[in-house]
């Protein structure tokens, strides 16, 4: 049984008139990347400070590591390492003077401070500037350094808000890479909080959509497309060489396949759509009963698809009651 170390129930906060966050119902599992991904204003950074208890909830809960956010929030600060969009250093310090001085905050002892300390820098690949001024950090170096500190207190949960913010391709590709392979190795349940579908498509197992203060859908990309296009995520198009009788023999065949949801055919087309990708079954079939293929795509729906359903329009939430 998968154990939940976040569980939201009902999770809503108002500012004045204006909802925030509004009934919001998650759980993310142990040794899980999840990608909250949303736009500005979305109600990201609210929710994960209501997780964190930085922030009272208007109604509903929030349970972190096994605690209620709201009453034991300290406890939940010993087994939660945030990350916020923006981190800052003391400018004057060393990379590693800088983590030394968190690691006591969080309760290190002088020894074992240091030792820790060193460790932790070569786990997010700094050693090499460990005697660094921090003033003379790059982003892409600090946004690792935010890692190391939320690092040395051993944390089981880790939550990022827009880690990828204002770093070039290059060390958004090395930082999510780093972020997969620590949550691998370590068993480090990861939340992460975005607007680049792109980050978060390279690195979580799951997304939440997360528009207007609502969850609109969540799950993997094959989850998310089947509850945002309504329909399995792949579609394969075959133009033959010959055009298609009516009605077409071969229809009933395919169609007694597992794994197939729709066929259609048309002309010189046929359409295929399955929960799984079956396209080069399908490509044997056809050359097996003597059909010559002209060319063969596959249309699967991406994150990208699935954004500009929600986004393109400014309101996710129009689109999602229209397809509801
Ligand atoms: N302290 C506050 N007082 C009043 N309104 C607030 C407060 N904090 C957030 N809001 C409002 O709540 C909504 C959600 O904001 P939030 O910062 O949680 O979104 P976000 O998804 O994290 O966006 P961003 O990526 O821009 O940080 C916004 O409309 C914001 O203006």
């Amino acid at each position: 049984m998968k154990n939940p170390i976040i569980q939201l129930k009902g999770l809503t906060k108002n500012y004045g008139r204006q909802i925030a966050v509004d009934n919001l119902n998650l759980e993310v599992y142990e040794g899980e990347i999840f990608g909250l991904l949303g736009p500005n204003g979305a109600g990201k950074t609210t929710s994960i400070l209501m997780m964190l208890g930085l922030t009272e909830p208007t109604r509903g809960t929030a349970t972190v590591c096994g605690y209620n956010a709201t009453r034991d929030a300290i406890k939940v600060k010993k087994k939660v390492g945030y990350m916020p969009d923006s981190v800052g250093f003391y400018d004057h310090m060393t990379a590693l003077e800088n983590l030394v001085y968190i690691g006591r905050l969080n309760g290190l002892s002088g020894t074992e401070v240091k030792e820790k300390a060193v460790r932790v820098l070569d786990l997010v690949g700094l050693t090499a500037a460990e005697d660094k001024k921090t003033s003379t950090f790059s982003r892409g170096m600090k946004q690792r350094l935010g890692l190391a500190d939320v690092l040395i207190k051993d944390p089981d949960l880790i939550i990022l808000d827009e880690p990828t913010l204002g770093i070039d391709p290059a060390g958004v590709k090395d930082f999510l890479s780093l972020i997969r392979q620590l949550s691998r190795e370590q068993n480090l349940t990861v939340l992460l909080s975005s607007h680049h579908l792109h980050h978060v498509q390279q690195v979580c197992d799951r997304v939440g959509i997360f528009v207007e203060g609502r969850l609109l859908a969540e799950g993997n990309l094959e989850t998310l497309s089947k509850q945002l296009f309504g329909k399995n995520g792949y579609t394969t198009v075959i133009n033959l060489e010959q055009a298609l009788p009516e009605p077409w023999p071969h229809q009933p065949v395919l169609a007694a396949w597992d794994f197939i949801d729709d066929i259609t055919s048309y002309g010189h087309t046929v359409e295929v759509t399955g929960s799984q990708n079956i396209t080069p079954a399908l490509v044997r079939f056809f050359v097996e009963n003597n059909y010559d293929i002209i060319n063969v795509n596959q249309r699967n729906y991406g994150l990208d698809d699935i954004y500009q359903k929600y986004f393109e329009s400014g309101t996710g939430k129009d689109n999602y009651k229209k397809t509801a």
